[in-house]
């Protein structure tokens, strides 16, 4: 069953539609899905009218005026029947199921059939009440609006709302034009399309223009070449049409179109500002003005008196700025709007071509986007950088290889000498003697200071893992491989590698680690693809690297190639007063970061740490500065002075290589039996010995807890590992 609704002005009808079910008419109103009976003001809701198989209702949306029937203001819905006359402020509607003689053929489901203009109405005469009375602007076009193109279907699918308000008709009555005829029904422009050829060669060209856009490589500010695409692809898919793009400030007038198109013979013209407007506020959709030919109101200053478009889409443009954070909602400061028009004798543009066309424009403001995104990337990882310059530098700084005594400016002096050169340096000395610590000045000495600094320590790890740490895996190279990984190796390119330990590492890596040390490439684990890097090598051994040559667990080739450059780091024991002044160091850095009171040694504490042996060296002396800062009393007003007993070193241990005046002091947790000789005097032993006796004391005094006797051995906890298997290995030999 068909319904239809004709309105009327006096006894004279205006306007008559069909109205299939379900489908509704909203009066004051322009949105798709809908009849649009009047477009100015699209935001404001008033009444809408909606019918299904048998009734008419009308519903009260909110005017100002309110909505009437028979007099009586409606509302919520009211039910109308069959010939039901309804006054709405100043006209009449009609509801009747017969109107036989006015059978239009359009395909819709709400249709505008006809349009009385035979009484020269005038569009104030159908005004729908006070509301609009001022409204100067008020438009009668027919509208189509769409909203983003993202929730369309492209390929020529229709959208069963926008069958509405297809009749097309572009003035209502007062205006100049030739009016149509009762019975005289619209083109079915849903389904015209002034595009070239089927969806499907407009989805290619979207996609074309994506990819072409997504390459572009202009910098952030400058739209102009995605403009230039967007333009192009336009105008390729729409061949009878001309084309205008514009970018603004919102708070000025529409400028000078930025991009042109326009055919041969053709002049583009500006949009009118009355439908500029339309567009021009937050979240505004693109719109499609159908048949508006010989539309005085659509002149411009550009027209010159002929106005001879036939349809018009704006599509409004959301743009980013440069200072824009990438959250776009819609209210960016910069905007633009792209306008494509047909001109009379040329097909009209259809919801085909408008949703290409907001589809192309989306396309555009996303890649305008991502350029903007881009060069805020850029900008961070720039900041990024420069932090990370800094830090090294500062850094740098702080790599202070602290000692006054002889033996330490021969160190410095060494790192001087070597950081300007690319040379493999060997670091010989004891554990926690400050090896890695003249790694770091040397890298952060030399010209690569600005390029990483990685260190590894090769005792830690088994034969297996350390390949993999130094040169890397593929993914799948081994069980748990589950993703590609870079070793020490990349991760130090152009940089300094440190390796700790070398002495621990196995023949075969030796192997590799020599073919990487001479210049050739190497092959993740796992992988065949050639790594290049260019890394400078710095490895440090607390063991008789030629010894192990000889013994023929060192590659000789490999120690030649390591040793080019080699400088020893004294033990503690061996730096005089530097043990005093590296204490008072610690002493002021724990204080600092542990945030307690001003604290000094007293002149009996600093004598007990000059007779103390420090087997463990400066990292031993650290721990023990530590520990005395963390106990010391809470309680303190003003300085608080360390005593010798705060240090913990109570027992002398004799037998040092460098006896001191007074003997040294071993660990208070130390078992009894000290390694003297039988008068007090230095016992025949090598250090070696001394250190596995006093190791051995210690692991007694801790009940066998090798973490806590690393600890107080001032050593890591692998490095005692290490050195128990080496005592095992030694006493199953001897056996
Ligand atoms: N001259 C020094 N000035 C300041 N701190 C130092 C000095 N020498 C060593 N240290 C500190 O002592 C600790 C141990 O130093 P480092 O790790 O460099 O020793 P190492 O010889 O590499 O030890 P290992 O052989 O066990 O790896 C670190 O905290 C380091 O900062």
């Amino acid at each position: 069953m068909d319904a239809y609704l004709v309105l009327h002005r006096g006894s004279r009808w205006t306007d008559v539609y069909r109205l299939a079910p379900p489908s509704e008419v909203v009066l004051g109103r322009s949105s798709e899905n809908q009849v649009v009976l009047r477009s100015g003001r699209a935001s404001r809701r008033h009444a809408r009218l909606a019918c299904d198989e048998t009734s008419w209702f009308i519903e009260d949306l909110g005017s100002r005026n309110g909505v009437f029937v028979n007099d009586s203001r409606i509302a919520q819905a009211t039910r109308l029947s069959e010939g039901d006359r309804l006054q709405v402020a100043g006209f009449e509607m009609r509801f009747t199921h017969d109107l036989t003689h006015w059978s239009g053929s359009g395909p819709s489901s709400s249709e505008r059939l006809g349009q009385n203009h035979e009484d020269d109405a005038t569009q104030d005469d159908l005004m729908l009440g006070d509301d609009f009375a001022s409204e100067a602007d008020a438009e009668w076009l027919d509208i189509v609006s769409r909203s983003p193109a993202s929730t369309l279907g492209m390929s020529g699918q229709r959208n069963s709302g926008t069958e509405t308000g297809e009749s097309g008709k572009t003035k209502r009555a007062g205006q100049t034009g030739q009016p149509r005829s009762p019975g005289e029904t619209s083109r079915p422009d849903s389904r015209t399309s002034l595009q070239r050829s089927d969806g499907s060669s407009s989805d290619l060209s979207l996609l074309q223009m994506a990819f072409a856009m997504g390459r572009l490589e202009s910098p952030a500010d400058d739209f102009d070449p995605a403009a230039e695409l967007l333009i192009q692809t336009l105008a390729g898919q729409l061949p009878a049409a001309e084309i205008g793009l514009y970018f603004f400030d919102s708070d000025r007038e529409l400028p000078m179109p930025r991009h042109v198109h326009q055919r041969e013979g053709h002049r583009y013209r500006r949009p009118p500002e009355s439908l500029v407007r339309q567009i021009r506020f937050p979240g505004a959709s693109a719109l499609l003005a159908r048949n508006v030919v010989g539309d005085r109101r659509l002149a411009t200053e550009d027209t010159r008196g002929e106005i001879d478009v036939e349809s018009i889409v704006l599509v409004p443009l959301s743009l980013p700025t440069s200072e824009q954070d990438d959250s776009d909602n819609g209210s960016s400061r910069a905007g633009g709007l792209l306008h494509v028009i047909t001109t009379a004798g040329d097909p009209s543009l259809g919801e085909r071509d408008l949703a290409m066309i907001v589809t192309a424009c989306e396309i555009f403001c996303e890649a305008c986007r991502s350029l903007v995104r881009r060069q805020q990337l850029e900008q961070t990882l720039h900041q990024s950088r420069e932090t990370i310059r800094r830090l090294r530098k500062q850094l740098a700084g702080r790599v202070e290889i602290l000692g006054r005594s002889d033996k330490i400016a021969d160190v410095q002096y060494q790192i001087a000498q070597v950081a300007r050169s690319g040379a493999a340096v060997l670091l010989r000395g004891e554990s926690g003697t400050g090896k890695e610590l003249v790694a770091s000045a040397i890298h952060f000495a030399s010209p690569r200071a600005d390029e990483p600094m990685v260190c590894l320590n090769c005792a830690a790890l088994s034969k297996d893992l350390l390949e993999s740490e130094l040169f890397g895996h593929e993914k799948g190279a081994f069980t748990g491989a589950t993703e590609q990984k870079k070793g020490k190796f990349e991760a130090a390119s152009g940089g300094t590698l440190m390796l700790d330990e070398i002495g621990e590492m196995n023949l075969d890596l030796q192997a590799k680690l020599l073919r990487v040390l001479e210049g050739h490439p190497f092959e993740r684990v796992g992988g065949h693809t050639a790594v290049h890097v260019d890394v400078r090598v710095i490895a440090a051994t607390h063991r008789d690297l030629q010894a192990m040559v000889q013994a023929g667990t060192f590659r000789q080739d490999l120690f030649y190639r390591l040793n080019v450059i080699e400088i020893i780091v004294p033990p503690l024991r061996e730096r005089g007063r530097d043990v005093v002044l590296l204490a008072e160091h610690f002493v002021n850095t724990f204080v600092q970061t542990m945030g307690r009171g001003p604290m000094k040694l007293t002149r009996e504490a600093s004598q007990k740490l000059l007779e103390y042996s420090w087997p463990g060296n400066v990292r031993e002396l650290r721990n023990v500065i530590e520990r005395a800062v963390v106990m010391a009393p809470l309680d303190v007003r003003g300085l608080h002075e360390i005593g010798p007993d705060e240090l913990m070193l109570t027992r002398a241990v004799h037998g040092s290589p460098t006896p001191s005046p007074t003997g040294a002091g071993s660990i208070s947790m130390a078992a009894t039996s000290s390694p003297t000789g039988p008068n007090g005097s230095t016992p025949a032993i090598s250090l070696a010995e001394l250190e596995r006796k006093h190791i051995e004391r210690v692991l007694n005094s801790t009940g066998g807890n090798k973490s806590q006797s690393a600890t107080i051995l001032g050593i890591e906890r692998s490095t005692l590992d290490r050195k128990l298997k080496r005592y095992a290995a030694e006493d199953s030999k001897s056996d």
